[in-house]
């Protein structure tokens, strides 16, 4: 019962509903937010992102650029006659490179076929070693320089970029091949690239080689020189592969949202590429999400908590009124007018309560009027009467007072009614009224019980009471001697009264049956008569 009303209370559906407005309102905006601060923070991370590749990639285009000026300009100093001189042509190699730090592999001269003349510092096994199957060897016989294929050194066992540059004769033939040996840990080469991490630790750069299909090197050590992932597996590394400068977002192999961002080593046909995971590029959006969401929470907590006082607070009287109406409803308190105390909707409807209460009250008292006195003229009828004996009777015993019942009948009231109609007998019976009313003290009861029948009660009579009672029907008799003026004629009608008296063993229907008999004694006599039993 309870429940049912907590449920069906204004408050509790207000408060419901309030809810329900609050968390769709949360919904959307979770959702609109999240979607344009995504938006706004595409934009933002791909220029960055952007920019860094298109700085690291400029930094490494330098360091290959010095090492390719480098190697050109030791070519063009290089002697064709230590060609053929192996010692004399180390001891140069070792000359020139105490100048210089841009190859720390070390620096060897082959002949044109790739098979190695000189080198400084020796690695072993390079010596007499042919280079012949190597890329950079094949395009340098044929007289350009050629940045090789990153591979694992032969001479060194370690990661290396190999450079070569053709050694020309006096006839412009290429007479050998000057290589110069980068490993590509080397310090202050790729280490920008290598060390630098983008975000929390899964972001970061690789130097990708199309033509080699391999990774150069990476932030991720494991992916240096490791093959590139197959077709497919990332369409916007793909398109990269295709040409593709610029960013974008992507999902990678495996199945993780990326931010991308391309830019070309120009001096290779490397390219680098700057990623960092969307989880951590848009990590913002997430917290602001969850920002949105607590503080969602947190004001429908307060704003529920604060509305429901309100609301409480605004409705007390109507629960007041409501209990209030209950508890007449049921008779525990009277039917009164339930107080107002803001002229509020509230107040307003507890004000047309109590008109709708007046209006009860007023039928309530015409019902009760109707019910005890007679319509036409206005007198107790023959409930009342009968109520009013019985009290007289228990107050004369009380106090030793006497009372008396005139029982009257009109004399030839019939003739009004059949010679001038009905209403005229009416207003006989409203005159006749009047003139008794006028005879009567106030604290008497004269009563209508019939057509033409009244009965007047005399209480608080003393040891006189007879006489006083003969008296009073003596006056009413000689009233009536005077005709009645109705609608210009004049009617004359008689009465005829019997009277009793009480005496100690007198009962309310006792004395009206006396004093009926009474009135019938007097009726025999002839109208206008009195009798007393
Ligand atoms: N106009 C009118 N007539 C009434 C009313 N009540 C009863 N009557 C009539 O009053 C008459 C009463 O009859 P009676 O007592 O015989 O009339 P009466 O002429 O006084 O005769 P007696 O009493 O024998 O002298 C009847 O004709 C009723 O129809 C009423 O409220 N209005």
């Amino acid at each position: 019962m309870t429940k049912r009303r907590i449920f069906d209370s204004i408050i509790t559906r207000l408060v419901i509903m309030v809810v329900c407005l609050v968390t769709v309102g949360t919904v959307i905006r979770y959702f609109a937010l999240g979607h344009f601060l995504r938006q706004d923070l595409t934009i933002v991370v791909q220029e960055q992102q952007q920019a860094l590749a298109g700085y690291v990639a400029r930094d490494i285009d330098d360091k290959i650029t010095q090492r390719q000026t480098l190697l050109k300009q030791l070519a063009a100093d290089l002697p064709q006659a230590l060609l053929s001189r192996p010692a004399a042509l180390q001891d140069w190699l070792r000359q020139h490179y105490r100048y210089q730090s841009l190859f720390p592999g070390g620096l060897f001269v082959t002949d044109r076929h790739g098979r190695v003349i000189a080198d400084y510092p020796t690695a072993p096994g390079r010596q007499n070693h042919s280079y012949a199957d190597r890329d950079y060897i094949q395009v340098a016989a044929k007289g350009s320089g050629y940045i090789g294929k990153p591979v694992i050194g032969y001479a060194l066992r370690l990661p290396i970029l190999p450079m070569a540059t053709p050694l020309f004769d006096n006839n412009k033939q290429v007479s050998g091949i000057l290589v110069g040996i980068t490993p590509l840990s080397s310090p202050g080469f790729l280490d920008l690239l290598q060390k630098t991490q983008i975000g929390h630790g899964k972001g970061g750069f690789q130097l990708v080689s199309p033509r080699d299909n391999l990774y150069v090197a990476s932030s991720q050590q494991a992916l240096a020189l490791a093959p590139l992932p197959v077709p497919g597996s990332n369409p916007l590394h793909d398109r990269a592969m295709a040409g593709y400068r610029g960013s974008g977002i992507s999902s990678n192999a495996a199945g993780e949202e990326e931010v991308l961002a391309m830019a070309t080593v120009p001096s290779t046909n490397w390219f680098v590429v700057a990623q960092v995971p969307a989880s951590e590029a848009f990590a913002t959006v997430g917290h602001a999400q969850i920002f949105a969401i607590k503080s969602a929470i947190v004001a429908t907590i307060l704003f529920g908590l604060l509305a429901t006082g309100c609301m409480y607070f605004v409705l007390r009287p109507l629960f007041h009124a409501a209990e209030d109406a209950e508890r007449m409803a049921h008779g525990d308190i009277p039917l009164v007018p339930l107080s107002i105390r803001r002229m509020d909707e509230v107040g307003h409807l507890i004000a047309a309560f109590n008109r709708l209460l007046g209006k009860l009250h007023e039928q309530q008292g015409q019902l009760e009027r109707l019910a005890h006195h007679d319509t036409l003229t206005g007198l107790p009828n023959r409930r009342l009467l009968a109520d009013r004996l019985k009290l007289a009777l228990a107050q004369s015993r009380r106090h030793g007072t006497h009372l008396a019942l005139l029982f009257m009948d009109l004399d030839g009231f019939k003739r009004i009614n059949d010679s001038q109609g009905h209403d005229a007998g009416d207003e006989a019976l409203r005159m006749v009224t009047e003139r008794l009313q006028a005879i009567v003290r106030e604290s008497d009861t004269l009563a209508r019980i019939g057509g033409d029948e009244f009965v007047l009660l005399m209480s608080h009579l003393d040891t006189r009471a007879a006489e006083t009672a003969r008296i009073v029907a003596d006056k009413c008799i000689a009233a009536m001697q005077q005709p009645l003026s109705i609608n210009g004629a004049s009617c004359k009608v008689g009465i005829s009264i019997g009277i009793a008296m009480d005496t100690p063993a007198s009962t309310a229907d006792s004395l009206m049956q006396q004093a009926d008999q009474a009135m019938y004694l007097a009726k025999h006599c002839g109208g206008d008569c009195l009798r007393q039993v």
